[in-house]
C-alpha cells in the first residue's frame, strides 16, 4: 500500500502539492487524476523517492522509498518514457536495469514478451516510436516483477490498441494482488480502467473515491430543452421562468437550454404556462468526463481563451464558498455547479455503466506474437521483505474499501532524474 500524509512540496514560491493524503491500496488500479500542472507528477516523484517533500510524507509498504529494502524488486515505475539511453537495443537497455538491481537476465526476455517488443529487442531504442517507447518503459516497469506498480500517463502516444492493452495489462496486475497506482488527465480513459479515483487540482486532494461512487455522485442527469429556434425570445421566457421555479439553466451551444433541478414533467408544465412551444423536452446523462471537469473547471491552470468548457461555468453565486486557496496559486475565480442532486433530485436517471470490460488476456500485447502467457510472472516470489505493520492511520477522505496486502516499490534509477540532479 502507499500512503500520503499531509504531502506538500513547494518549488520556490511556487506549491506543487499542498497537503495531500490518500491511500493506494492493492488489488485495485488507482487512477490519479488532475489537469496539466496539478502535481500528479510531483506527487509520484515523492512516492518514488526522486523529490523530497517540503512537508508530510509517503510510505510504501510502511516504508519511504529510499529506505525500503530492494526497492527495485518492489516497485516498478513508469515516469518518462523517453529517459533512456537511445544507443542501446530495447535488451541491453532492460539488462543493464536488471544488473544494477540483481535481477536474472532471463527476466528481459520475458518482459519484452509480455510487451511486444520481442522482435525489435535488438533495435536502438532511439529508432522506436512513441509507442514502443512507452512499451519499453513499461517493461522497464516489471522487470524486477515488483507488488506495487506506478504509471505516469502510461498510454500516452499508444494507439488505441496499444491503449486497450495497457488497460488490460494494469487491471490484469490489479488483479493478482498487485498496487497499481496510474495517473491521467483523462476521466475516460480512467472511468474504464480504474476501480477508484483520486482526483488533485492545484495539488489538492478533490475526490478520493471508488469509480461506482464518483459515477453516482457526478453522474447527474440533466434535461434537454429546445424552443423554436425563430423565436429566441421564447427562450428567454423559458429560461426565467424554469430558473424562478428553481431550475438551474445553461445555455447549450446549439441554442438548447440545459436544466437541472427540476423534474421533466414539471419543466413540461412550466413551458405550457408560460406559453412557450418546445421543440425538444429530452433527459440526459452528463458524462463522466464532464463531472470531472465541473470538479476541476476552477483549478486549471492553462486554459484555451476558445475552451469548451467555458459553458459549464458559473460565477461564483453568492453565499457560495469558493474553493479553499493554495498557499503560492492564484485564486479560482469559478465554481463547479451542483449536480442536480444537491439541488433536489430532477428526475431518475438509471446509474451509468461502471461497468469495465472484463481483463482478457492482459498480457497478450497486440502484435507481438507469443506474447500471450505462459504468465511471465510466474516467478518464484521475490522476497519482499515483510512490509511493517501500518499504523493504523486514518485516511483523510472517506475511501470506501479496498483491500490491503503488502506492497512493493520499483522504479528504474534511470528512468528518471534525482531532485539534485535536475
Ligand atoms: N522542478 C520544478 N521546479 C519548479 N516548478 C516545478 C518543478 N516541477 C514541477 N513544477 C511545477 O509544479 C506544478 C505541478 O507539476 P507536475 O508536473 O507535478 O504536474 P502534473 O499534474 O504532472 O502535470 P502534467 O499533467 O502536465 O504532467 C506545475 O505548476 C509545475 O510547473
Amino acid at each position: 500500500m502507499i500512503e500520503a500524509v499531509g504531502l506538500t512540496k513547494r518549488y520556490g514560491d511556487k506549491t506543487a502539492v499542498y497537503n495531500l493524503s490518500f491511500q493506494v491500496r492493492p488489488g485495485a488500479v488507482t487512477g490519479f487524476l488532475g489537469p496539466n500542472g496539478s502535481g500528479k507528477s510531483t506527487t509520484m516523484r515523492m512516492i518514488l523517492g526522486l523529490d523530497n517533500p517540503t512537508s508530510g510524507q509517503v510510505t510504501i509498504g510502511g516504508y519511504p522509498y529510499r529506505r525500503l529494502p530492494n526497492a527495485p524488486r518492489q516497485v516498478g515505475a513508469l515516469l518518462d518514457a523517453k529517459a533512456v539511453h537511445g544507443g542501446r537495443s530495447a535488451r541491453n537497455h532492460l539488462l543493464s536495469l536488471a544488473q544494477l538491481s540483481g535481477i536474472p537476465a532471463r527476466r528481459v526476455d520475458e518482459v519484452l514478451g509480455v510487451v511486444g517488443l520481442q522482435d525489435v529487442a535488438g533495435r536502438r531504442s532511439n529508432g522506436f516510436s512513441l509507442g514502443m517507447g512507452q512499451r519499453l518503459g513499461i517493461a522497464a516497469a516489471l522487470l524486477g516483477d515488483p507488488q506495487v506498480l506506478l504509471f505516469d500517463e502510461p498510454v500516452n502516444g499508444l494507439d488505441p490498441e496499444g491503449i486497450l492493452w495497457v488497460r488490460n495489462l494494469m487491471k490484469a496486475l490489479a488483479a493478482e494482488g498487485r498496487t497499481v497506482f496510474v495517473s491521467s488527465h483523462l476521466m475516460s480513459e480512467m472511468a474504464l480502467t480504474a476501480d477508484h479515483l483520486i482526483v488533485i487540482g492545484r495539488g489538492q486532494l478533490l475526490s478520493d473515491m471508488s469509480v461506482r461512487d464518483f459515477i453516482a455522485a457526478n453522474s447527474a442527469g440533466f434535461a434537454r430543452v429546445r424552443t423554436p429556434d425563430t423565436e429566441p425570445q421564447l427562450r428567454e421566457k423559458l429560461s426565467a421562468a424554469l430558473t424562478e421555479a428553481g431550475g438551474h439553466v445553461l445555455p447549450e451551444q446549439d441554442g438548447g437550454l440545459r436544466v437541472t433541478g427540476l423534474p421533466l414533467p414539471r419543466i413540461s408544465d412550466l413551458a405550457h404556462d408560460t406559453g412557450v412551444r418546445l421543440w425538444e423536452l429530452s433527459p440526459h446523462q452528463a458524462s463522466l468526463e464532464e463531472a470531472y471537469m465541473r470538479m476541476t473547471q476552477g483549478v486549471v491552470d492553462y486554459r484555451s481563451s476558445t475552451d469548451e468548457k467555458a459553458g459549464l461555468m458559473q460565477p461564483l453565486p453568492p453565499g457560495a464558498q469558493p474553493p479553499v486557496p493554495v498557499p503560492g496559486q492564484g485564486q479560482p475565480g469559478w465554481y463547479a455547479p451542483p449536480p442536480p442532486q444537491q439541488s433536489g433530485q430532477a428526475f431518475a436517471m438509471p446509474a451509468p455503466h461502471g461497468g469495465r470490460p472484463p481483463a482478457a488476456n492482459p498480457y497478450a500485447a497486440p502484435g507481438a506474437p507469443g506474447a500471450t502467457p505462459p504468465n511471465p510472472y510466474a516467478q518464484p516470489a521475490s522476497a519482499a521483505p515483510q512490509t511493517p505493520a501500518q499504523p493504523p492511520q486514518q485516511p483523510q477522505q472517506a475511501a470506501p474499501e479496498a483491500p490491503a496486502a503488502p506492497g512493493t516499490p520499483p522504479a528504474p534509477a534511470d528512468l528518471t532524474k534525482p531532485e539534485d540532479v535536475r
